[in-house]
């Protein structure tokens, strides 16, 4: 095929064309990700620039030659890694499966999170890539606690709450250890919702959230049911201890000093809650039903009480 001057464009004039090499490092140095050839014998063959600024390694350790474990041993040294990561890290290089693998790292004491994919080559050795994920990382962990989170109050939604139970029902029967449950209802939150509005509602709510945290020991779980309903979950907790928790929130909830806007005394509030201990073989929705059928109980008794069943 001839162009319009003559020439042919399928061939090139070496004089003015890079030879394939130096095309190929061009692209290496040009693409987002980090990337090294290891061969056989464990010694590097090719790393492109991304891999050395990823990695901040100190000035001489990635070279041409270098033996990749000797890269493995300084990255683990200065990106904060114990002997059990290096000894995995070594231990992978053999691997001869393509295979990812995340993982944390301090890049000059800042964490990030790093993507490897690791291609055998033909023999033994391979090709990896290395792709910075920390940003995916940060969006994954904030989805996962907005998933998890009821966003009002910062406490555990009540799909979260339930499968928490779940996980605490069983424990607790499998090592046969005390597992109380409460559930507290708000009284007259209608009232306070007409009377005051629904931000002032908003605000007795959250109120109500920190003063229970304030009382939780770490083990202790607390959820928002719906509307102005919460359950705790209480491990290692028996029937006694689990009523004086219940009394002391009922306690701190008639003390809680929420002021509205446009006045300067605080709103009274109280609490109704049923307090139950789940025993052997029973399941979430038990558990929840004897609690709920307390807090009635403690409702139709006049409200500000705890009722244990
Ligand atoms: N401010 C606010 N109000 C809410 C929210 N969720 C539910 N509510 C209100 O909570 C009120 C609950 O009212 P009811 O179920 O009648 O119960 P109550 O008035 O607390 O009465 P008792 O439970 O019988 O003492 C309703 O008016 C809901 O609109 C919320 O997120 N914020």
């Amino acid at each position: 095929m001839t162009d319009e001057s003559g020439g042919n464009r399928n061939s090139y004039d070496k004089n003015h064309f890079p030879q394939q090499a130096d095309v190929l490092n061009i692209v290496l140095d040009h693409i987002t990700q980090g990337m090294v050839v290891v061969g056989p014998d464990y010694r590097t063959l090719a790393f492109n620039r991304h891999f050395e600024e990823m990695f901040q390694l100190p000035p001489g350790t990635v070279e041409v030659g270098a033996d990749f474990r000797d890269i493995l041993r300084t990255w683990a040294a200065t990106t904060g890694q114990d002997q059990q990561m290096l000894d995995y890290a070594i231990y992978q290089l053999d691997e001869p499966a393509t295979f990812e693998f995340e993982f944390p790292q301090l890049i000059n004491g800042d964490p990030r999170w790093c993507l490897l994919t690791h291609n055998p080559l033909p023999g033994k050795g391979f090709v990896r890539t290395f792709t910075d994920i920390t940003k995916r990382k940060a969006l994954e962990a904030s989805l996962m606690k907005l998933s998890r989170e009821d966003p009002l109050t910062g406490l555990y939604n009540r799909r979260t709450i339930l499968d928490l139970l779940e996980e605490e029902i069983q424990r607790g029967q499998r090592y046969k250890h005390p597992l109380s449950f409460l559930m507290m209802d708000i009284d007259h939150f209608k009232k306070i919702n007409d009377q005051w509005g629904h931000p002032t509602g908003d605000e007795v709510l959250k109120s109500f959230a920190a003063q229970c945290r304030s009382v939780m020991r770490e083990n202790d779980k607390m959820g928002r049911f719906g509307g102005e309903e919460f359950v705790m979950l209480l491990p290692e907790t028996g029937k006694t201890d689990a009523v004086l928790v219940a009394e002391r929130i009922r306690k701190i909830t008639a003390e809680m000093a929420v002021k509205p806007k446009r006045s300067s005394t605080p709103i009274p509030v109280t609490v109704s809650i049923g307090a139950t201990t789940a025993g052997e073989g029973d399941d979430v929705e038990y558990v929840i039903a004897r609690a709920d059928e307390a807090m009635y109980e403690a409702k139709d008794a006049g409200r500000n009480r705890v009722i244990c069943h």
